[in-house]
């Protein structure tokens, strides 16, 4: 195998499959657990509105990969609410239908007001009602835009108990960047390296993903990078992969921009 092909297969693994249209249906859900069933793996889970996850559950067990591909959800998204008890509600909800992984929105407006205990408060409690489950806290570094709030967002989610800090929602205008994803893996490494990493947002190519494999592996070390600590987020990125994992071996074309 190339070594392209085996980037595009280590991407995949590391995967959330995302669909978060206010347009989405049952069988948009249906197709999108189909699609994370490929002949080159899975993606590590599918990402859905909490309202899908039951079905999500049901059709990746019908599938028979309901062992390998998690289903996460969102919370107090996409605004980053500083409600604590609707985050807390939400997020108990989505523990209830089953979800195994939640992914909730820090309240990032309420930290660029100088108010940097509503987020800890409302970390630490959506993560006692995540219990078992994961929890993976977005910062919304795009909207934060400085380096000094994106790193104290990250200290606080961390503080909170985040399993994962996640760089975006994919509603905002700027969404994952490299700079943001260094200073959140610097955060990472000197809390100790236990929390993991999502770049969520605009990753719609091998290419970009790439960019973060590199700074991860520099960073962490390419142990570290595995889905329990490292993850895209992405709807779009998958049309990429499979397209470079199904092209012959020898295609120049496939080594374009990566
Ligand atoms: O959490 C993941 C994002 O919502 C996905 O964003 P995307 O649609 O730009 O890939």
């Amino acid at each position: 195998m190339t070594e392209v092909a085996l980037s595009a297969r280590r991407v995949l693994s590391l995967m959330d499959l995302t669909s978060l249209n206010d347009s989405d249906t049952d069988a948009d859900i249906t197709a999108l657990c189909r699609r994370a069933v490929t002949a080159a793996g899975t993606p590590a889970a599918v990402c859905v509105y909490p309202q899908f996850v039951s079905l999500a559950k049901t059709a990746l067990a019908a599938l028979g990969v309901a062992e390998q591909v998690r289903v996460a959800t969102v919370t107090n998204f996409p605004d980053g609410s500083a409600d604590i008890a609707g985050a807390v509600q939400q997020t108990q909800a989505a523990i209830a239908a089953g979800a195994d992984e939640v992914d909730l929105v820090f309240p990032w407006r309420a930290l660029q007001s100088g108010d940097e205990q509503t987020g800890l408060a409302l970390v630490s409690a959506c993560k006692a009602a995540c219990g078992e489950q994961l929890l993976k806290v977005i910062i919304e570094s795009g909207a934060l835009s400085e380096p000094a709030l994106i790193r104290r967002a990250s200290e606080l989610a961390i503080e909170g108990g985040a399993d994962f800090i996640k760089t975006s929602t994919g509603k905002v205008t700027v969404n994952a960047t490299p700079e943001a994803a260094g200073i959140m893996l610097e955060v990472i490494r000197a809390a100790g390296g236990t929390t993991g990493f999502k770049a969520a947002g605009g990753v719609r190519t091998l290419a970009q993903a790439a960019e973060y494999l590199v700074l991860a592996d520099r960073l962490m070390g390419p142990e570290w990078v595995t889905p329990a600590h490292f993850r895209f987020g992405a709807s779009g990125l998958l049309t990429d992969l499979l397209r470079i994992l199904q092209e012959p071996a020898n295609s120049s074309e496939s080594q374009d921009g990566y």
